[in-house]
């Protein structure tokens, strides 16, 4: 059987924690083979971003282009895209591949506050990739950007929740998973809200008590990524995805003096031992 692999369009982060570090840990706890189109070098670690080095949209595309003719695509996932021409030439190089299962991660701002897309760009998302999107996966301050809507903050309601599925199902974008990290609403849980254009489901798992969150946004998508790439259908693959969060969230390395990484590993050893 070929092996499956998966490309990570997104941000380096020096730290290892987020960006393309964690999306190819990711992949290859997975057993999916790992490929990466760099957007931007970040000089990062778990207090914060100091620094920012965009590769500009040649770059980004000819990354891209050099895995699509050679290597084969079976998923990919988008991070950090910096600016709007690089989204617009990340979207026309998804087009012109014909890639289909593509995972939009919206990222906007690091843990930190730090911006890592441009406000401009928020609009070319919306217009070019929301529609190629098997599936996009937005935490709450990111749906409500990309939306307008307000969805309560720490407080998000689950109608709200929904109203925003239903606004970013109709820019385009098969799947909707609205990610709970941020929504405090349910005590001790972080719920994950998947909308299939139809149904809804709810990935639910326990809150961790801990600081070392840095890149569960990252790693949850390209979980996600993974699982596509290997054929499993979206609803599937976003169940498989929040049991790997809540693996490298509940088992943390504790690094580093600020928000650490989560443990890439963590998901593979659990699953050996319960063998
Ligand atoms: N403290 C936590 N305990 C368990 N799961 C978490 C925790 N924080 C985030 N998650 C999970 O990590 C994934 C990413 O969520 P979120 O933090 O909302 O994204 P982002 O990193 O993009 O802000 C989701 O599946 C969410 O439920
Ligand atoms: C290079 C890079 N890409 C993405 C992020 C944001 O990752 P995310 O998973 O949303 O995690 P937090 O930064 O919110 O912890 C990043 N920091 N750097």
């Amino acid at each position: 059987m070929r092996t499956p692999t998966a490309l990570t369009i997104a941000g380096s982060d020096s730290g290892g924690g987020a960006g393309i570090q964690a999306d190819l840990k990711t992949f290859q706890e997975l057993r999916v083979f790992g490929m990466s189109a760099i957007t931007a070098v970040t000089a990062q670690n778990t207090l914060g971003v100091s620094g920012i080095y965009p590769l500009g949209a040649e770059a980004v595309r000819a990354q891209i282009a050099a895995v699509g003719c050679d290597l084969g695509v079976d998923a990919l996932k988008t991070g950090m895209l910096v600016d709007a021409e690089i989204v617009a030439a990340v979207a026309e190089e998804i087009r012109r591949q014909g890639w289909t299962r593509v995972v939009v991660d919206p990222v906007m701002i690091a843990k930190g506050g730090t911006l890592l897309l441009q406000k401009r760009a928020v609009e070319a998302m919306k217009a070019q990739l929301l529609p190629l999107a098997l599936a996009v996966t937005p935490n709450v301050p990111e749906a409500e950007a990309l939306t307008g809507l307000s969805l309560g903050g720490k407080a998000a309601g689950r109608e709200a929740k929904k109203e925003a599925a239903r606004a970013l199902a109709a820019m385009g974008a098969r799947h909707v998973v609205i990610k709970g990290g941020h929504d405090e609403s349910v005590a001790g849980r972080c719920v994950d809200l998947l909308y299939d254009g139809r149904d809804f489901f709810e990935l639910e798992g326990e809150r961790v008590p801990t600081r070392h969150t840095h890149g569960t946004g990252c790693t949850f998508a390209a979980a996600l990524t993974a699982e596509l790439a290997k054929g499993s259908d979206a609803l599937r693959a976003a169940q498989e995805a929040k049991a790997f969060i809540q693996a490298a969230v509940g088992c943390p390395l504790e690094l580093g003096q600020g928000h650490g990484p989560t443990n890439h590993w963590a998901y593979g050893d659990l699953r050996r031992a319960v063998r």
